[in-house]
């Protein structure tokens, strides 16, 4: 195949097999550091290059978008969630955006079920006593956690992943209820055996596990604040695997510590890596580094979403990936 003469540029490291593809297809740039590129780099980035592939550290923003150059045409973004790019001004300049939807979806289901798990079955705990040599012995009263066979999910986003939680969670023998912008088709709900609310607030109050599982956008912008989080029953718990600034992280962190939810599982947080330190503190919490998609795996198949996105649209045609605001 002949070498297109799009000029693409990566803001971070990707797998080998993925930056050699798009070296032998492209005129690709790298960042070689492998850590966020500054602001002045992604503003020479953009002036001069057809293709921008960031990820999720980049903040694409309209200050930015507003200093591109003419060629600047696809933001083929490596990863599902868009929250940190402004599609309505890149749209608004010409610019398409695409992400790489359904292949991160297995995966940071299965990590939503492990985070689910290691809250009500207090892994966290029992590691610790196997690490310091405190393990006393099997007893009947000791590492007493929930079972979450029978008991209620509370799915906030029945999307992809959303869905690929209610499966699992089924398997466990839990009850699915959901929370979405649009109701699911009557066979899709059939098949998850999913029950709707319409009201987000009494879906909330009647739950034993909260799945937040929508995307960041305005309208979910702390869609869990102090407010709903009180409608929460005392013995339920939240987790968080897909933006953290859905949750109102300050007003989780008093409900926890005060004994009003019972517990967290968190794998993305409201300001990155700038956590809430009491939310460290608390034992009831388990706290990730948002890896819910990371395998190897499923990095390898977004990168190769992410080709096939500017290939498509080098191609001529529409990205099969892209993002459009009114989809968010
Ligand atoms: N922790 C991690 O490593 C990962 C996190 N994510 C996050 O998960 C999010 C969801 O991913 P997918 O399931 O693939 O997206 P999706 O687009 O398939 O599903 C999102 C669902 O949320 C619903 N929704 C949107 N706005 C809503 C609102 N205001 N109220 C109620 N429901 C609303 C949509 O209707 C849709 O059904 C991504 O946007 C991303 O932020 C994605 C991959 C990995
Ligand atoms: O794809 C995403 O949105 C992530 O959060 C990382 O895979």
């Amino acid at each position: 195949m002949p070498k297109s003469r799009l000029s693409v540029v990566v803001t971070r490291r990707l797998p080998d097999a993925v930056e050699t593809r798009l070296s032998e297809l492209f005129d690709l740039r790298l960042n070689e550091t492998d850590s966020p590129m500054s602001r002045d780099a992604l503003v020479a980035a953009v002036r001069d290059c057809d293709v921008l592939v960031p990820t999720l550290t980049d903040n694409i923003e309209a200050g930015l978008l507003g200093q591109a150059g003419e060629r600047l045409k696809l933001i083929a973004n490596y990863g599902a969630g868009v929250d940190h790019i402004d599609v309505a001004t890149a749209r608004q300049r010409g610019i398409l955006v695409s992400n790489t939807p359904g292949v991160v979806t297995e995966d940071t289901a299965d990590m939503t079920m492990a985070l689910m798990l290691a809250v009500t079955r207090q892994i966290p705990a029992g590691l610790a006593q196997m690490q310091s040599g405190d393990w006393a012995g099997w007893q009947p009263m000791a590492n007493l956690g929930t079972r979450i066979g029978g008991k209620r999910l509370g799915i906030l986003g029945m999307g992809r992943i959303g869905q690929a939680v209610a499966r699992r969670a089924r398997a466990f023998g839990m009850q699915i209820h959901y929370h979405n912008r649009r109701r699911l088709r009557p066979d899709a709900e059939a098949a998850l055996e999913a029950t709707y609310w319409e009201s987000l607030d009494q879906m909330v109050a009647r739950m034993d596990v909260i799945s937040v599982n929508c995307p960041h956008t305005p309208a979910t912008f702390h869609l869990l604040n102090a407010r709903r989080l009180k409608l929460l029953k005392p013995s339920a718990i939240i987790v968080n695997t897909s933006r953290g600034e859905v949750v109102d992280e300050n007003a989780l962190t008093r409900g926890l510590r005060a004994g009003e939810i019972a517990g967290a599982g968190l794998d993305v947080f409201e300001r990155g890596r700038q956590i809430n330190p009491r939310l460290r503190e608390l034992p009831n919490v388990v706290l990730l580094p948002h890896m819910g998609s990371a395998t190897r795996e499923g990095r390898a198949e977004m990168g190769e979403k992410v080709i096939i996105n500017i290939k498509t649209f080098a191609d001529g045609h529409r990205p099969p990936d892209l993002v459009l605001p009114s989809m968010l």
